[in-house]
């Protein structure tokens, strides 16, 4: 199959290629290679991430997440939106529909074009981190939304050191093996907050996290006790909102709603990629 038809999407400009994998036939063996490929700018589509679809047999569909990096992650809230338009689009599912990731089975329920996504339970909440580094030490919030997250609050988001403080904190011994996404967060309003990230898997701040965003938002709960429904600002300015309930340290019924728009749909020729 050397002729590979995908979708570009983004959902609030974080964006991802698209493919059914029943018409790709990309083994497991060449993901992490073909995903670096197709993800780079000016060889390839360009995109933070790259998507798979797959049969499943006990719900909707089942996905396979890479970053641009090659590097597979376990969840993806922004791309889990798209997945989920994908899939309504292509009638792979209908408007409500559940799919398999290594985060677990996440739901999902298409609205149009935006589409409200239910997280996997957030875990591993950990408070008042101390990380230092070597020109200062940072204090920062940890919470896995899916994917490993830390939040620290900075009120100059604007001058927000992203790609120097980010990248240390993402390869820091605190956070080793997994590594970890790295957060800046800043109040904008009641129930509003403004969030810069740095992903891990793309290595560079991207224009939004949605589990970054659900992240951001929890945290923002214990810290200054910010009640459900949280709206997110990220970089690209879109809107985001998560839903949750919560009872201490722990969260329940976490939804993060956004967009998820179809940009273009083409074909890859894989052996010029
Ligand atoms: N880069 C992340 C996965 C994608 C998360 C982000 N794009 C989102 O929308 O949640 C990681 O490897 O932890």
């Amino acid at each position: 199959m050397n002729r590979i038809p995908f979708w570009k999407m983004q959902g609030s400009g974080n964006d991802f290629v698209l493919i059914d994998h029943r018409r790709s036939f990309i083994s497991d063996g060449e993901r992490a290679g073909f995903a670096r490929k197709v993800c780079a700018p000016k060889f390839g589509v360009g995109a933070d991430g790259l998507i798979f679809l797959e049969s499943s047999a006990t719900v909707d569909f089942r996905w396979r997440f890479f970053n641009a990096d090659g590097s597979e992650a376990e969840m993806c809230g922004n791309g889990g939106r798209c997945a989920a338009r994908f899939a309504y689009l292509h009638g792979i599912a209908g408007e409500k529909m559940a799919f398999e990731t290594l985060a677990g089975v996440i739901h999902a329920e298409v609205l149009d074009r935006r589409v409200k996504l239910e997280l996997s339970p957030p875990h591993g909440l950990r408070l008042g981190l101390e990380i230092p580094l070597s020109a200062k030490t940072w204090t920062g919030h940890f919470i896995n939304t899916g994917v490993p997250h830390v939040v620290l609050p900075l009120a100059d988001l604007e001058a927000a050191p992203v790609t120097e403080v980010g990248r240390a904190i993402r390869f820091h011994s605190l956070f080793e093996p997994a590594g970890t996404n790295v957060n800046f967060i800043r109040r904008s309003g009641f129930r509003e907050l403004q969030v810069r990230t740095y992903e891990r898997g793309v290595e560079a701040e991207t224009l939004a996290c949605g589990t970054g965003s659900v992240a951001a938002a929890l945290i923002a709960s214990r810290l200054w006790g910010m009640a459900s429904p949280v709206v997110v600002h990220p970089a690209s300015g879109e809107t985001l909102k998560i839903y949750f309930d919560a009872a201490g340290d722990i969260f329940r019924s976490v939804f993060l709603e956004g967009g998820a728009a179809v940009v273009f749909q083409g074909e890859l020729w894989r052996d010029e990629l």
